[in-house]
């Protein structure tokens, strides 16, 4: 039986559609540290292409089709092929792949040093139009921060609460060797103190000292990333976003940053 390929068919409307995609997919990946683990974990793809005013639709099929046959060499510099792939595949201008997952790394408490895995949202995302790319990493960290105007208004103590940092970063080179846990160092140094899934009493009491020691807003937070990746060459340009969920309202406070490195055609800001 012949089946109409409705997808093909022409449309007279006259609309270029930026994007038109897959969401929320999920999908076995294999993810590799900074030490070498490989672990499993399951990946949400955002995938998407560009469609021409003269095309009624996408073939959503092949977007599975390519993320299959891709499962196993998935990294910074081959989700770029794919993406490439898939507008070859697509006939498409632009093409984007963005997987999300869950980054354990393994954490030692600070007295005790008992192990624990510490979990953190990442994203790789490659976007390949037919001259340009681009490698994003992200990362989101949860963290402590205490509140400096608290800690030196108050006579007893000081409001502390869970901040997120997001961290978004463009790569120079895809194979240039930014891993996820750098991001997460850096997004962790910028807050009070960083979270831990086990810690003993000695733990918490170094950790809930070392955070009244570091007070921070979120604007010293969000500051802290810019300041220390604005001079990495590995990054042509990033974004921060610091989010308090406020201990004292019922409401967050929020920080924004964004840069551009130096190097070749970049500027510093
Ligand atoms: N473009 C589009 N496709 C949809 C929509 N809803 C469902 N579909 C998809 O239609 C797909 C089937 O169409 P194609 O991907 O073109 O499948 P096909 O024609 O067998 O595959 P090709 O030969 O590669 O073109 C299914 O995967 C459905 O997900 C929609 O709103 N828009």
């Amino acid at each position: 039986m012949s089946l109409a390929d409705v997808q093909a068919f022409p449309d007279s409307r006259g609309v270029d559609l930026e994007e038109v995609g897959v969401g929320g997919l999920r999908y076995p990946i294999l993810v590799s540290d900074r030490q070498g683990n490989k672990r499993d974990t399951v990946a949400t793809f955002n995938m998407s292409v560009d469609v021409a005013r003269e095309v009624k639709g996408a073939h959503l099929s092949r977007f599975v089709e390519v993320l299959h046959a891709w499962r196993d060499q998935l990294g910074a510099a081959s989700l770029l092929q794919m993406a490439d792939d898939l507008r070859t595949r697509m006939g498409s201008g632009r093409a984007s792949v963005a997987a999300t997952f869950v980054y354990f790394l393994e954490r030692e408490a600070p007295v005790s040093g008992a192990t624990s895995f510490m979990d953190y949202a990442c994203t790789v995302e490659s976007i390949v139009t037919a001259g340009t790319s681009i490698v994003r990493l992200s990362v989101e960290v949860p963290v402590t921060s205490v509140c400096p105007c608290s800690k030196a208004i108050s006579d007893r103590g000081a409001h502390n609460q869970r901040g997120r940092v997001t961290i978004e970063v463009d790569l120079a080179d895809p194979e240039g060797g930014l891993w996820f846990d750098e991001l997460i160092d850096v997004a962790e140094e910028s807050g009070s103190s960083p979270l831990y899934a086990l810690l003993k009493r000695p733990d918490e009491r170094f950790v809930t000292m070392s955070a009244y020691d570091n007070p921070v807003f979120v604007e010293d937070m969000a500051r802290a990333v810019v300041v220390a990746l604005r001079a990495d060459s590995r990054i042509t340009r990033g974004r921060v976003q610091v989010v308090n969920d406020e201990s004292i309202h019922n409401h967050d406070a929020f920080a924004r940053a964004s840069w551009t490195n130096a190097g070749p055609g970049g500027r510093r800001g």
